[in-house]
């Protein structure tokens, strides 16, 4: 599924329209019955007072379409305009005429403060006052009708997007979105529902089908790409019966420093649960009983430093390097990185100190070999391209990092963002039981793995960011997501592997991101 803006959704409505030979209000009407349907399956007849709150544009139009259908079907509604200005959209005003038919309550006009109504805990709120039209920050009473709403224990659900919030622009005032504990989306999720800053406003979010022109969507350049079951099926490369070991490559991870084998260990794990052929782990002198022991699968090369990487010394040539994880910051191993990074031709996994090293060392960034896929947490993320002001800045910024230094930036978070170039890659596995020690370590690992059986960087770091979630989701269902710890992740890849062919139970809309 694509993440598209604003722009391109109305083009692709003004399209619908066309191609489609209907109307702009008969367009409304299908979007408004989905949410209805929602809402009827979910409610069930149930008599809660709904109390819709709708703008006087398009999303106001849906809210009064939803309100007459729920009307016609016997539920307790009152529908309020939030009458901000006179210029009221065509179909809101179509449809205000409609609402007239099915009851003899009409809408209540809000125009200040005066007209708040009472919100009891458990009214149901259908916010409908701004949608994707939104242009500017809610000011005056309309943003005190929003903190008046937020204020209230009602349940919300908002149409299309929650008031306030730019389907792709950041937050001006905080106070003035709607705290949604629902949204259904039309057609596509936003990109604000993935962006830490903005995706608390939106909690669980449906996407709606509502038949805009598929065509048209296809041509057009998305904001994002979301990475789901469907799109990891596709990436997963088929193994044959006559490949061997030497077909799935050699990682080479190079990990640990005294008091963190640990990370040696978990990411040399997760890169033989991801399928590598042999896993070779170099690591400082000290952690050789406990490599051995704990993963006798692989092999060790030892530095000669008892307790830090001081000189990366191999006699082979791997197909993946993974690099980072837990190795400390001494003087040698800055040194020892910049030799490793001569081996240009082989793709890297370059994460944790390796990442800090190269932020406090920048001329090292020169050296980093094409198409590494770099893996930092936000605060090496902040390390390594600088500050941002918000989510989109640090996208942009994330951006123009990876188009310089021709590297795949992977943005780990709830919603974990790729960045290769120009392009967004939005992953949809994971829960907060996988922000535990050694998840990142795991999740290198997994992806050197990819790498070293010939995924391309862009796709090793999309699908095995996909691989470490789901296998963290599955971990989570068993365990319950307190518990998940990284060896739990990993132990699951094998499951994450087998579900991507699962047949699911056919859901009732397209995407259903609850976490
Ligand atoms: N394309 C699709 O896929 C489909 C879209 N559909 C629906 O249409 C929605 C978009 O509708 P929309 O374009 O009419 O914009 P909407 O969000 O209702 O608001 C615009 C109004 O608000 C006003 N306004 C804005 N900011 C303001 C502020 N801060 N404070 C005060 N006023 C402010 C602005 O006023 P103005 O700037 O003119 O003063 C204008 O009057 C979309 O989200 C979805 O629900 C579906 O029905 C079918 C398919
Ligand atoms: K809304």
């Amino acid at each position: 599924m694509k993440v598209f803006s604003a722009e391109q959704l109305y083009n692709a409505d003004k399209v619908t329209i066309e191609k489609q030979g209907i109307t702009s209000e008969a367009l409304m009407e299908r979007a408004g019955k989905q949410i209805f349907q929602w809402l009827h399956k979910h409610l069930n007849g149930a008599p809660v007072p709904i109390r819709i709150f709708a703008g006087i544009g398009n999303n106001g139009g849906d809210g009064l379409v939803i309100g007459r259908l729920l009307i016609e079907h016997g539920y307790d509604v009152v529908v309020y305009v939030v009458n901000c200005s006179d210029k009221r959209s065509d179909n809101f005003l179509l449809n205000y005429n409609k609402i007239k038919n099915v009851t003899k309550n009409w809408p209540i006009l809000m125009k200040s403060e005066a007209d708040f109504p009472k919100i009891n805990d458990d009214d149901f709120i259908v916010d409908a006052i701004f949608g994707i039209g939104l242009n500017r920050c809610p000011g005056g009473w309309v943003k005190k009708l929003i903190l008046h709403l937020n204020q209230s224990k009602a349940f919300k659900l908002a149409v299309d997007i929650p008031s306030g919030l730019y389907p792709n622009l950041p937050i001006e005032d905080k106070n003035a979105v709607l705290k949604a504990d629902h949204t259904i989306t039309f057609q596509t999720p936003k990109l604000a529902f993935f962006l830490p800053e903005t995706a608390a406003y939106v909690s669980n979010f449906d996407v709606l089908e509502i038949g805009l022109d598929i065509q048209f969507l296809q041509s057009v350049e998305p904001l994002a790409q979301l990475i789901a079951k469907p799109q990891a099926q596709l990436f997963y490369k088929q193994r044959n019966k006559f490949d061997h070991k030497g077909t799935f490559g050699h990682v080479l991870i190079v990990a640990g420093s005294y008091g963190k084998l640990g990370a040696a260990v978990l990411s040399t794990k997760a890169a033989f649960k991801a399928g590598a052929g042999m896993v070779t782990t170099f690591i400082p002198k000290c952690g050789y009983n406990i490599l051995q022991t704990t993963v006798p699968e692989a092999m060790v090369i030892t530095d000669k430093e008892e307790e830090f990487i001081s000189d990366i010394a191999f006699d082979f040539k791997p197909s993946a390097i993974a690099i980072g994880m837990g190795i400390g910051k001494n003087t040698a191993t800055v040194e020892a990185l910049k030799k490793v990074f001569q081996n240009k031709d082989t793709p890297f996994v370059i994460d944790a100190d390796a990442l800090n090293i190269i932020s406090e060392n920048k001329t090292l960034l020169k050296l980093l070999p094409k198409n590494s896929v770099l893996t930092p947490h936000p605060g090496e993320l902040k390390r390594l391209i600088g500050t941002w002001e918000n989510d989109y800045h640090k996208l942009e910024k994330a951006k123009k990092f990876s188009e310089k230094y021709k590297v795949v930036l992977i943005i780990k978070g709830a919603y974990t963002v790729i960045v290769y170039g120009s392009k967004l890659y939005i992953n949809t596995t994971g829960n907060p039981g996988m922000g535990t020690a050694g998840s990142g370590d795991a999740l290198s690992g997994i992806i050197a793995g990819l790498l070293s059986q010939g995924y391309d960087a862009l796709l090793a770091a999309v699908f095995g960011v996909y691989l470490h979630g789901k296998a963290g989701d599955i971990a989570g269902a068993h365990l319950g997501i307190d518990a998940v710890m990284a060896g739990d992740i990993i132990n699951n890849v094998s499951e994450a592997y087998l579900e991507l062919f699962k047949i699911d139970e056919p859901e009732k809309s397209i995407t259903n991101t609850t976490k």
